[in-house]
């Protein structure tokens, strides 16, 4: 039997997977490293974190899978998207990376607008927000410029790591697509960007397919984890082109539900052609030739992550949402939005910032966590709205990421949602799609498509049901009226961030 490896580069973690020519996941092993939020807004990670975390991760694969090296033919990635790792000549990062939900560049943001009109959205597709590429390279620039003085390149989170695995610097096109520096439907970096921005080409890494090979192993990462140099390597894809990939989502009429750190909600465009006006995302699918557009909630399961590290610390996921269930939906009055980072979808707002609405005395922790979970939903419940409103059929979701462990909240989404929610029998779409990248790559299937037939094993379907899906329907048009509600008084309050 033969084996991919599936590496998912996260912002909790690194999660790795080997997957066999069966499509069975046969060994995973996952290590975290920090996140540093040194001002309120900025978010940040040390290159060399991921380094380390995807060394160790491998090995312990390896070795705890009892597989021999030999057997196991390629490797690919699934990303964090937008991060910026600045490059000097040597391929050293000039400072930490940037990640996409810093919001500390609204101001690079405005200027983008401005200076590119209608092209930013005609070309890059997108609307300019703080997560994004460009505004970080922008904010750098002023802010840092010995340290840009120093860079001669830049990359993409998972980019550099593969770069330490096989010593060729690529960018894959779904992550280029989330810089708003690429020509979306054109596939290629916008001349009209980087001469706007003053950025050289040289400054942009050579783009590929996500599905291309750009290297084998370096004889010295592979005897570190105890793979072979001839081990093959493969670009891969954003996080969310690769949770699409391995949630199946390759044709038209499929919705995909991610609650990672962050949410999205994210649909099959088979071509360039849709205009959302740049209510949500747009970017190039990992399936070459394709797209598929998102709407995202910046802090999805980071807003439950931080509820549990502020009000439960040391506990596990499953300690923390005991008891949930016996709670009726609304959590007895208790409403959560989870603008704890700022927001993207439907608000691009790096301002606002969350609140719990109708806190009681008769109120328990247990109320509180359900609270959070249901305002995340509520949240990715906007872009199924959005979806829907532009005329999308969103009857059938898949569900993946850390949120999709939890039962409850399958059910949960299924009632929000009204829609059939369907989990997967290992929730790791996005590591399951970077070893089918590589199960591809290595000729094991003509296609993406025919690898997804035997790669993506659906477990159980979770369907509304009607009693709570009215009763959500009731509680989500309160919920949508807090952001408008609680907008200006946090702009009152931000003068008091640190
Ligand atoms: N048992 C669980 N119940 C509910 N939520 C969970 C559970 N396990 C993990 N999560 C959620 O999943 C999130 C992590 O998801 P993951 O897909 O691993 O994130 P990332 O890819 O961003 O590193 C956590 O922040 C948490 O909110
Ligand atoms: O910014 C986006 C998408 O535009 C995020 O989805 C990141 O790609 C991070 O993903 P997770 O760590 O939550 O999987």
């Amino acid at each position: 039997m033969k084996y991919v490896i599936g590496v998912d580069l996260g912002t909790s973690a690194v999660k790795t997977l080997l997957v066999s020519q069966a499509g069975e996941v046969t060994a995973e092993a996952t290590k975290e490293y920090p996140l540093y939020h040194e001002r309120s807004g900025w978010s940040e990670q040390d290159p060399e974190d991921w380094v380390a975390g995807t060394l160790e991760a491998l090995k312990e694969l390896v070795a705890k899978s009892g597989v021999s090296a030999e057997d196991i033919e390629g490797l690919s990635f699934s990303g964090q998207m937008h991060g910026l790792v600045l490059l000097d000549p040597a391929g050293k990062p000039v400072r930490r990376a940037i990640l996409w939900n810093d919001t500390r560049t609204t101001e690079q943001c405005r200027r983008i607008e401005r200076t590119l009109g209608e092209k930013l959205l005609s070309v890059t597709r997108n609307p300019a927000l703080e997560g994004f590429t460009l505004p970080k390279i922008l904010w750098v620039r002023e802010h840092e410029p010995e340290a840009f003085a120093k860079a001669s390149r830049f990359v993409l989170p998972k980019d550099y790591v593969r770069y330490r695995l096989d010593g060729a610097i690529h960018m894959d096109l779904s992550d280029a697509a989330g810089t708003l520096m690429l020509d979306v439907a054109g596939k290629s970096w916008s001349q009209d960007v980087l001469s706007a921005f003053e950025l050289a080409p040289e400054f942009c890494p050579p783009l590929v397919e996500a599905s291309a090979q750009t290297g084998t192993l370096l004889p010295e990462v592979a005897s570190a984890v105890g793979l072979t140099a001839s081990t093959k390597v493969f670009a891969g894809g954003a996080d969310n082109a690769c949770g699409a990939i391995g949630s199946g989502i390759l044709k038209p009429g499929l919705t995909l539900c991610s609650i990672g750190t962050s949410g999205v909600v994210l649909t099959y465009e088979p071509d360039a052609s849709a205009d959302y006006k740049g209510k949500v995302h747009f970017f190039n699918h990992g399936k070459a030739n394709s797209f598929y557009a998102m709407g995202v909630t910046l802090a999805a399961g980071y807003s439950l992550s931080w509820f549990r590290g502020t009000f439960a610390k040391g506990e596990s996921f499953e300690a923390l949402t005991a008891g949930i269930d016996e709670i009726k939906p609304g959590s007895n009055g208790l409403l959560f939005t989870p603008y704890i980072v700022g927001e993207r979808t439907p608000h691009p707002d790096a301002v606002i910032r969350g609140s719990f609405i109708g806190m009681d005395g008769a109120h328990t922790r247990a109320h509180f966590t359900r609270a959070v979970m249901e305002g995340i939903t509520f949240s990715l419940n906007e872009s199924v709205d959005m979806f829907r409103e532009a005329g999308k059929t969103v009857d059938t979701i898949v569900s993946i990421g850390g949120g999709a462990k939890n039962p409850v909240w399958l059910q949960m989404q299924a009632d929000i949602f009204q829609a059939e929610v369907v989990a997967l029998e290992n929730e790791q779409g996005p590591g399951l799609g970077a070893a089918m990248l590589a199960a591809a790559g290595c000729g094991w299937f003509p296609s993406l498509d025919a690898c997804a037939d035997v790669f993506v094993k659906r477990a159980k379907t979770y369907r509304p049901i009607p009693e709570n899906a009215a009763e959500y329907a009731k509680l989500f048009r309160i919920y949508q009226q807090v952001y408008g509600k609680t907008k200006e008084l946090n702009e009152a309050l931000s003068a008091f961030r640190n």
